[in-house]
């Protein structure tokens, strides 16, 4: 094609792009329209209209260069095709759905270019946009290697020789990472600095991790100035860097707090409620107290804001009454109440709440006051549920939702995959390099899992170095490629001891069910014994 020829089909699909634009919003309101008739009905008309919107939409956004819109759109299209199936969903998924269908113009960020972008696992695709990296390092042998460990793990990575290069590619498409190698002309150290006044220069912090030779408090120092949320010396281990990338992505990644809000004053409540959603809150209200058992059981709050003086109870006897339920130990309780006297706020403490907040308080306050104990309260419970090296659901918790995956497999008649997984000659591992590196490889795994598997996938950590990924709606063809892939990425990823590198491998077995039929977990466990005894360093699928 001829350099005019392609300008102007990049024009004309340029203005389609625009024209798509500028009718997205209506299209989005008649979605948020039929939206909000469904917190009343549950028509199955309005339901296949609205499947059909999102479908087009889901089908669309993505190729006008809408990805997240897409992604967003695809996700409640099976959600409302879920609901059409299986009848209306509990009160907390249908609340969710509304507001989700409500929202979705948020989808509507800058349009993305959809050229050159590599395409996502097409049978199971990660539900993740890819995250950006630039790499700012003269060493091209090192470059190459932490451009092609963040690749494996799912980054988009660009390189750079010299800040300078990079400079104008942050200013005009912000990266997710900058992770810049520390250079030093005679004294005077490039890194740090000069990114400490690009920091200046854009709205959001950048987060920056540097890499660097030197060792001392100096050179920390102005990299904790420059916005440094990661600091590694040469020799470089690629894992903890990838370590580092993977905790602040699952922070920012997080599900909103739930805060369930019991006021008799609706008004107020709602006020609340605006506030803390603009935070990134999940608020339910609850204005009449006999509802609140009602609300603990489909909204599942991590906090509870509870009033004194109402209706028809003190807020410390719904306090003890939420705490007679074992399931709900886990949830903080904090009153909110214009009640002054000390006296009866610390009796209130006594009886059930863990802390008394007072009105009036100012937006930021409740915000801060908040975020502070539901986050307390979801480490309480990850505590709870999850292996502290990993992260991944503990033993117990996989096996049950082995067990959830496959009910609902066989009520919607659709297959679910089950993958076990294991390190290859691990005890060889641990006996050469010591435990701790073990641990690294132990979450070096688990961090390359969660980022090829989709939301809805759910993986744990099932023995020391045993792995098992539930992966519904996945045909045994479709797991047994995303498990090669995931093979190979970690089979190419460096481990480094004192300048001494090494790889592991990792076998695993997969069995797909469609209805509940034999033991899966039993039909994966020997599908990977098959793997093992067939040499390691594979995939094997049972029946
Ligand atoms: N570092 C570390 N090692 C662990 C952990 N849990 C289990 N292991 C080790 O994992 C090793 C598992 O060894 P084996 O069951 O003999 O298996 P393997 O050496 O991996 O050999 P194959 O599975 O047959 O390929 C043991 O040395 C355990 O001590 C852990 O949390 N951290």
């Amino acid at each position: 094609m001829s350099r005019d020829s392609k300008k102007s089909v990049l024009e004309k699909l340029a203005k389609l792009r625009a024209e798509y634009g500028a009718h997205l919003p209506v299209e989005l309101a008649k979605i948020a329209g039929d939206a909000s008739k469904l917190s009343e009905i549950d028509d199955a008309k309005l339901l296949q209209e609205l499947h059909r919107r999102l479908h087009k939409l889901a089908g669309s956004a993505g190729s006008f260069g809408f990805p997240n819109l897409s992604q967003r759109a695809r996700e409640l299209e099976l959600a409302i095709q879920e609901w059409l199936n299986v009848g209306a969903p509990d009160a907390i998924t249908r609340s969710q759905i509304i507001s989700n269908l409500a929202n979705l113009e948020s989808g509507i960020a800058e349009p993305t270019d959809t050229h050159g972008r590599p395409e996502g696992h097409s049978a199971h695709g990660p539900d993740k946009r890819r995250n950006t990296v630039y790499v700012v390092e003269d060493d091209h042998h090192l470059a190459r290697e932490v451009e092609a460990a963040l690749i494996s793990f799912g980054y988009d990575v660009h390189h750079f020789d010299q800040l300078k290069d990079a400079e104008s590619a942050i200013l005009s498409r912000r990266p997710d990472f900058l992770i810049v190698d520390v250079v030093f002309e005679g004294e005077q150290e490039l890194g740090p600095q000069s990114i400490a006044r690009l920091q200046g220069a854009v709205d959001d912090p950048l987060s920056v991790i540097f890499i660097s030779s030197h060792d001392d408090f100096e050179t920390y120092l102005s990299a904790v100035r420059a916005g440094a949320i990661g600091y590694f010396v040469k020799p470089l281990d690629i894992a903890e860097v990838i370590d580092c990338l993977e905790s602040h992505l699952n922070l920012s990644q997080s599900a909103s707090y739930r805060v369930l809000i019991v006021d008799d004053d609706e008004l107020l409540a709602r006020h609340y409620k605006l506030v803390l959603e603009a935070a990134g809150m999940m608020v339910e209200v609850v204005n009449d107290p006999r509802q609140v058992l009602t609300a603990m059981d489909s909204f599942h709050p991590e906090v509870v804001l509870l009033d004194l003086n109402l209706p028809t109870c003190r807020g410390y006897e719904l306090a003890q009454l939420i705490r007679l339920n074992p399931a709900w130990l886990r949830v903080a309780i904090a009153y909110l109440s214009s009640e002054q006297d000390e006296q009866a706020q610390a009796f209130a403490i006594r009886h059930g709440g863990e802390d008394f907040l007072t009105k009036p308080i100012s937006d930021l306050r409740l915000v801060s006051a908040v975020s502070v104990r539901a986050a307390r309260a979801r480490q309480l419970s990850d505590a709870i549920d999850r292996d502290s090296l990993t992260g991944l659901l503990k033993h117990s918790r996989i096996k049950e939702q082995v067990n959830i995956e496959l009910q609902r497999a066989a009520r919607q008649n659709k297959p679910v995959s089950v993958a076990m997984i294991d390190l290859d000659h691990f005890k060889k591992v641990n006996d050469t390099y010591g435990h701790p590196v073990g641990d690294k490889v132990i979450r070096a795994l688990s961090q390359l899992l969660r980022q090829r598997l989709r939301k809805t996938d759910s993986i744990g950590r099932y023995g020391g170095e045993e792995f098992v990924a539930v992966l519904p709606e996945c045909d045994q063809d479709s797991a047994v490629t995303l498990l090669e892939g995931i093979r190979e990425s970690f089979a190419a990823l460096g481990f480094s001891v004192d300048n001494k590198s090494f790889n592991v491998t990792l076998s695993a077995g997969i069995a797909t069910a469609i209805s509940q039929s034999g033991d899966v977990l039993e039909a994966a466990d020997k599908a990977l014994y098959q793997a093992k005894s067939s040499g390691r360093n594979r995939v094997a699928a049972g029946k």
